[in-house]
């Protein structure tokens, strides 16, 4: 493996990251990145929307002389300008990094926090737990739920609600991801976890954190749609977008037990009146909501 590589950051418009990005794979960039996207993405980029505004880039290039490599740009830039105006188009500054830090750079933005007693820790970070804490360990390779996305931070709180009030022997969660919410439940105290997902890798990543945390006796984790699961569940979770939650609704509050409290997630704000439209009408009570940034959760008990 290579053991240093040059990272060159750039400041790039919007409508060109695509064509600086492959000039600069043409002048030897092993990989480009655009920096200061979140983790967790929750709503899919709307291709009629594009991005707008400069654009800061990483392009990262094995290790050999610097002013080669800075002569071979320039190269490549010169006979580029022909065709692509390349006057918004800045240099930023180069560093050299460990092979390491290229591949696992990403993991610096993941920290650990908490909720009630829950620890929540990437599994490369040694903070122990204060012996009042719950150590919840997480890895989330390719699947959404590192805990960092407001939507999940919002369930974990209805979730470490729930086991407070004693109610959560029998979890569903629909969209578990990297199984982040399904092995809280377990780990505050449910014995009975069902976690699903339409995405399989999603359901591989979930049994691996479930494995991790000592859960897995108690956590299954399908790809099977929802109205193939069966059973009934005091606490059944879906941080899903508004619309999924919505299409779902008969499934959801199908899947809950009397006494049992659904926990709707993945909902934007200017989205709650079409939710709450949805569900009102099945409780007794309005729900309860938590908000954070442009995002609301709503909890309905039964
Ligand atoms: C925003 S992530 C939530 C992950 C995790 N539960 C969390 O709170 O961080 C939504 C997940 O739901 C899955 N998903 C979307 N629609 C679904 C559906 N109808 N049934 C099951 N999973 C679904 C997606 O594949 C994705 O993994």
């Amino acid at each position: 493996m290579q053991d240093s590589w040059y990272e060159l950051t750039l400041e790039v418009p919007a409508e060109q990251v695509d064509l600086v990005s492959c000039l600069l794979t043409e002048a030897g960039a092993a990989g480009v990145i655009t920096a200061d996207r979140p983790l967790d993405t929750f709503v899919p980029p709307d291709p009629d929307q594009p991005e707008t505004g400069p654009q800061t880039l990483r392009a990262y290039f094995p290790g050999q002389a610097l002013s080669a490599l800075q002569h071979n740009l320039e190269q490549t830039f010169a006979q580029a300008a022909s065709w692509l105006p390349m006057e918004r188009v800045h240099l930023l500054g180069w560093r050299t990094i460990g092979a390491q830090d290229w591949a696992e750079g990403w993991k610096q933005h993941f920290q650990p926090f908490t909720v009630g007693p829950l620890l929540i820790r990437p599994t490369w970070d040694p903070t122990p737990p204060n012996p009042e804490q719950v150590l919840l360990r997480i890895d989330p390779g390719m699947a959404f739920g590192t805990g960092s996305h407001a939507t999940t931070r919002l369930c974990l709180e209805a979730v470490v609600a729930a086991a407070t009030a004693g109610g959560i022997r029998s979890v569903l969660d629909v969209g578990t991801g990297s199984g982040i919410l399904a092995i809280a439940a377990a780990l505050l105290g449910a014995e009975r976890v069902v976690g699903c997902d339409i995405d399989p890798d999603a359901c591989r990543v979930a049994v691996e954190n479930a494995e991790l945390n000592k859960v897995g006796a108690r956590m299954t984790v399908v790809d099977t749609p929802l109205e193939q699961i069966a059973g009934r569940f005091d606490l059944v979770l879906a941080n899903i977008l508004a619309e999924e939650n919505i299409r779902l609704a008969n499934e959801l509050t199908g899947h809950l037990a009397d006494h049992g409290s659904l926990v709707l997630s993945g909902i934007l704000q200017e989205r709650i009146g079409a939710v709450r439209e949805a569900f009102d009408r099945r409780f007794s009570r309005p729900p309860e909501i938590r908000l954070q940034d442009e995002w609301a959760c709503l909890t309905y008990r039964r």
